[in-house]
């Protein structure tokens, strides 16, 4: 290239496209390559292609990219999130068929498969879970707690477009370069410039990065909004279950992204800058990022759980009928696991040398998680004990999530043991507890949520059929996938292996991509529901907003919720604020008055910072320093004059508001309440107004 060439466009050529590589040096491996690039560019021009067919650009701008609303913020973020697992889970899939393909090589090469395993590492954990977890605790916490938006919804706008264009570099990782070979933790110097001069590498640190700020803004936009925005009355000992693990998490995002951002930033520091922070020579040591990467990568995981444990939470104690056993003793658990979690980070590299006493002080400390856990499993058991259960798809997830995650935290136990783990760190036994633990844990949760709140996001249950078949095949198809993989770990198959030659391993790796591709149906199922629910959603209706005799005040509004969530702020005089208003005559009430409603205006700047930070990523990864530099002069602009916009709020005239709200309490009344005790009523049915006489 000439120097023109360089300067203009870094080290980016047209030999970065997977068709330069088809072409030079046909195989498996770049057709396996090209056909994922061209999955994903025909699926954007499919996006592409419906929204304008359908003229949907305006709705498209007006109603969502340029929202500050948090429920449609925190809708975004699920959507993200599904479109980010279709991904991973497909990427899960090609890992298994390539192991199942043995004895031998397989069908990919060792670099394309590391390229697998860590894009599916990084995409589940940062791009899938985070903001589902996010998602969800935009969309809920503030209903929950009264509040008629998070504390500082344009930060939160921006801490979607963040997050978003950290997953989309490793889309355009796909097409234009490679991704890291590194794992999701990315170590050097396996990742230093010595050993990996590529782009790859780049791609993970500015996607990690970017997208960790956006996070670390919601963690502290979480936590001031449940400090400063609960409802009157709403003490923190009558918060919700879920907004208690909303504060753990927050406070967990708040302390624990730093060192990842700091980690990441000095290997950039390495990589760019010739610097020798984790080197092996030049007074460089690689452990210091070890020890970075996992005072953040161990809090991450309970920063994912605990809210997952919140929904379970909520899930059990609705769908029993019951008040959740045991309120203080979970929120003191949760209060355990959030502080325990920042103590036990080494156990994630017992056998890279620390004396045994360090070791055996961390294996302790780490025991100790199984406590408080088990006190949650407790109260949840007692939850359902001699509860009025109804089988719901959310409760069928939890269900499944009781039995299957405690034999992942079984698991986790006995990795906590140093001399255990030096037998079986980095086989396929780690793998099968961190799936046995996020799947059910983590992912089985989201999809509780989404079955348990779809109806008051939209308007309109999800259909109970298909949710039931994909908790089926999920339930069946990790049980296939993971368990097999405990045995072939304790016999000895290293993680992360792309070939393998024992031929004992195979009926476990047949076994395996069965499982997989079980689960592979489990997501389409999901799909399926999503469509079929949609399709039939005029009988599905529930706009009373209260479909399952829900206990919290998210229940006690419309559904969908208007913008300003509640036309009168509520008054909490309980924990379950909801039931016990539906229980003492007081739910549905007509206010004495209403007051004009101030709510956030629409903003662009997310969607900008969105796009830009992304220009800005992909300048750094290809060395474009003109575009790097110009491009972070434009978004420093663009924050600065924003900051200088006076007129950011509208009003909501209280006539409107009022008008709006009568018209629900009317629909309320005309809707035939269902009687609660009467054991005739179907198990999904939900309860329209129970408890009603003489209420409005
Ligand atoms: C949501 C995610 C999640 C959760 C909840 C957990 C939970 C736990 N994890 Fe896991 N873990 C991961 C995600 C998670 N982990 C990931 C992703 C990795 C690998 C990263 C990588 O290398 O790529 C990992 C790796 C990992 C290691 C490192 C192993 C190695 O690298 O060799 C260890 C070691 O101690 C460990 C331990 C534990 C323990 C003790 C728990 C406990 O919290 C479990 C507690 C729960 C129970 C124990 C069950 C319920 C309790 C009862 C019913 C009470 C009775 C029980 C007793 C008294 C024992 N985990
Ligand atoms: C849905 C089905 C899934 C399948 C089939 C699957 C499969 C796999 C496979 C084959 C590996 C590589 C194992 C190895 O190192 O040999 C892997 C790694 C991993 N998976 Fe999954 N997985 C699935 C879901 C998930 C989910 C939901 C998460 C997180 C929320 C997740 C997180 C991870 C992580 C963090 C790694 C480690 C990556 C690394 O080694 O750096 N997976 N998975
Ligand atoms: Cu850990």
């Amino acid at each position: 290239m000439s120097a023109f060439e360089t300067t203009l466009f870094g080290r980016l050529s047209w030999d970065a496209l997977p068709l330069a590589a088809l072409l030079k040096n046909p195989g498996t491996n770049e057709i396996v390559a090209n056909a994922a690039g061209a999955i994903l560019v025909l699926g954007a021009a499919v996006v592409l292609f419906v929204l304008s067919y359908f003229r949907l650009w305006g709705v498209l701008w007006r109603d969502w990219l340029t929202s500050t609303d948090h429920k449609k913020l925190g809708i975004m973020y699920i959507v993200f999130a599904l479109v980010m697992l279709a991904r991973g889970v497909l990427e899960g899939v090609v890992m298994r068929a390539q192991q199942a393909a043995g004895p031998g090589d397989g069908f990919l090469e060792a670099g394309h498969f590391a390229q697998l395993f860590s894009t599916h590492g990084t995409i589940m954990i940062f791009f899938v879970a985070v903001p589902f977890v996010v998602g969800f605790i935009n969309f809920i916490m503030p209903l929950q707690i009264g509040a008629r938006d998070v504390a500082f919804p344009v930060m939160n706008q921006i801490s979607l477009g963040l997050t978003v264009s950290g997953g989309m570099m490793l889309m355009v990782s796909l097409v234009v370069g490679e991704f890291s070979t590194g794992g999701w933790t990315a170590y050097p110097p396996y990742t230093g410039a010595a050993f990996n001069p590529g782009v790859g590498p780049d791609y993970w640190i500015w996607a990690i990065v970017v997208s960790g700020i956006g996070t670390t803004l919601s963690g502290i936009n979480f936590a001031v909004t449940i400090y400063k925005m609960r409802a009157p009355g709403m003490g923190f000992m009558r918060l919700p279950m879920f907004c208690w693990t909303v504060i753990c998490s927050s406070i967990l995002i708040i302390f624990a992204m730093p060192p990842l951002g700091v980690a990441a930033l000095l290997l950039a520091a390495d990589r760019y800058l010739d610097f020798h922070f984790f080197t092996n020579d030049l007074g460089g040591n690689m452990m210091n990022y070890a020890n970075l990467f996992w005072l953040f990568g161990h809090p991450e995981v309970y920063l994912l759980v605990l809210p997952a444990y919140g929904i379970y939470s909520e899930v059990f104690a609705t769908f029993s009928a019951k008040k959740l056993y045991g309120y203080v003793s979970l929120v003191i658990a949760t209060m355990s696991i959030a502080v325990l979690s920042f103590t036990v980070w080494l156990h994630h590299f017992f056998t890279m040398g620390q004396s045994a006493l360090i070791n055996a002080v961390f294996g302790v400390a780490t025991m100790l998680i199984a406590i408080p856990t088990g006190v949650k499993v407790y109260d949840w058991m007692a939850t359902m004990y001699r509860g009025r259960i109804r089988l719901s798809v959310p409760m069928l997830y939890g269900i499944g999530f009781l039995i299957l995650f405690v034999i992942g935290g079984l698991s986790g136990v006995i990795l906590a043991n140093p001399t255990i783990d030096f037998q079986v760190h980095n086989t396929l036994f780690l793998v099968a507890h961190f799936h046995n633990v996020l799947l059910p844990g983590v992912l089985f949760a989201m999809l509780a949520g989404v079955n348990y709140w779809f109806p008051k996001a939209f308007g309109f249950r999800l259909n109970e059929r298909w949710g039931r078949i994909s908790v089926a095949l999920w339930v069946v198809g990790f049980l296939f996938t993971f368990m097999p993989l405990y045995f072939v770990g304790l016999m000895g198959m290293p993680r992360r292996s792309f070939n393998w030659e024992d031929p004992s391993f195979q009926p476990y790796m047949i076994a395996a991509v069965i499982g997989a591709l079980i689960i592979l149906c489990g997501l389409l199922s999901v799909l399926v529901q999503l469509y079929v629910s949609i399709r039939d959603r005029a009988q599905n209706r529930v706009p009373v907003g209260d479909p399952w005799d829900g206990r919290t005040l998210e229940w006690s509004i419309p559904a969908p919720p208007p913008a300003y969530n509640f036309a009168v702020l509520p008054q909490v005089r309980d924990r379950d604020a909801f039931a016990e208003a539906k229980e003492s005559g007081t739910a549905y009430l007509k206010p004495t008055g209403y007051d004009d409603i101030e709510l956030p205006k629409n903003t662009s700047i997310g969607f900008l910072l969105c796009v830009l930070s992304g220009v800005w990523m992909f300048a750094l990864v290809w060395w474009i320093w003109w575009l790097a530099l110009g491009v972070t002069v434009a978004m420093l602009l663009i924050v600065i004059v924003w900051t200088f916009a006076t007129e950011t709020e509208v009003v909501i005239p209280a006539a409107q508001v009022k008008a709006e709200h009568e018209a629900w309490l009317a629909l309320v009344a005309r809707t035939p309440a269902v009687d609660r005790d009467d054991e005739a009523a179907p198990a999904n049915l939900g309860y329209a107004r129970p408890d009603m006489e003489g209420a409005t």
